[in-house]
């Protein structure tokens, strides 16, 4: 299965962000999208998860050869800033969500087992939302995907606020997963994206490029990153 992205466009106003951006994501590997502060790497995000619409392009899947459009239910899309239902207990979102998952959470889970699952133990399961922490919430959201398993699976600086054992344990899922899905993250921590990415693309002045995959696991990947990046003109 791929991703593939023809010349995706989006202002806001005046303001061209995304210039025409293509890339192919493809299925089993882990891609680590880079750029600036205002570079767009969030506005992306937003149109392939249909939070908005593009200006111009398009994009679709593409499975055994033949395209279709990205339907609700094939994203997951765990943003910087998580959102959650705050009424409800960690535990009780879950057994929620498992609900309305139906069929798609073959593994037998309970609640229980998928909070554990992401560390959220002891009285927490029982406490309203409102009250979790940052990264509390982005794991709930994170457990979201873990349970629909959707083709697509796109994560907004992801990793940044759990905590070391968290952040591993997360980092592991994300590589168990990869086979099945196409996994795109952004991040600014270049060793977090050396660490866990099979491919790197970076949008720099609206347009997405590709870094070559053998230096990522070398000493010349952050230099090369910095020498594209550099000459952004800084939105923000
Ligand atoms: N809804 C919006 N209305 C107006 N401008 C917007 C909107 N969303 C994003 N922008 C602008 O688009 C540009 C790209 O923002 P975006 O959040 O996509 O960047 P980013 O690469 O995710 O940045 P960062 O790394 O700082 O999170 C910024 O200049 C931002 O101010």
């Amino acid at each position: 299965m791929k991703l593939i992205l023809d010349q995706i466009e989006k202002h806001f106003g005046e303001k061209q962000v995304l210039k025409g951006a293509s890339f192919t994501f493809e299925q089993g590997h882990i891609y680590g999208l880079l750029g600036r502060n205002g570079a767009g790497k969030t506005t992306l995000m937003n149109c392939l998860s249909g939070e908005f619409p593009p200006d111009g392009g398009t994009f679709h899947l593409e499975a055994e050869g033949a395209p279709r459009p990205l339907g609700e239910g094939d994203v997951g899309y765990v943003l910087s800033t998580p959102v959650v239902p705050e009424f409800l207990t960690g535990w009780e979102f879950v057994k929620f969500f498992l609900e309305i998952a139906g069929g798609k959470d073959a593994s037998g889970r309970t609640p229980d087992d998928w909070l554990a699952l992401v560390g959220i133990d002891g009285e927490d399961r029982s406490r309203l939302m409102k009250d979790y922490s940052h990264g509390m919430k982005n794991k709930m959201q994170m457990l979201c995907f873990l349970i629909a398993r959707p083709p697509v699976i796109l994560l907004d600086e992801p990793l940044t606020s759990f905590d070391v054992v968290a952040a591993l344990e997360m980092k592991n899922l994300l590589r168990e997963m990869k086979a099945d899905h196409i996994i795109i993250f952004s991040t600014h921590i270049l060793q977090l994206a050396a660490d866990l990415c099979d491919e790197i693309a970076i949008l720099n002045h609206g347009l997405l490029e590709e870094v070559d995959p053998a230096i990522i696991h070398t000493p010349a990947f952050e230099n090369r990153v910095v020498e594209i990046l550099k000459d952004e003109e800084h939105h923000d």
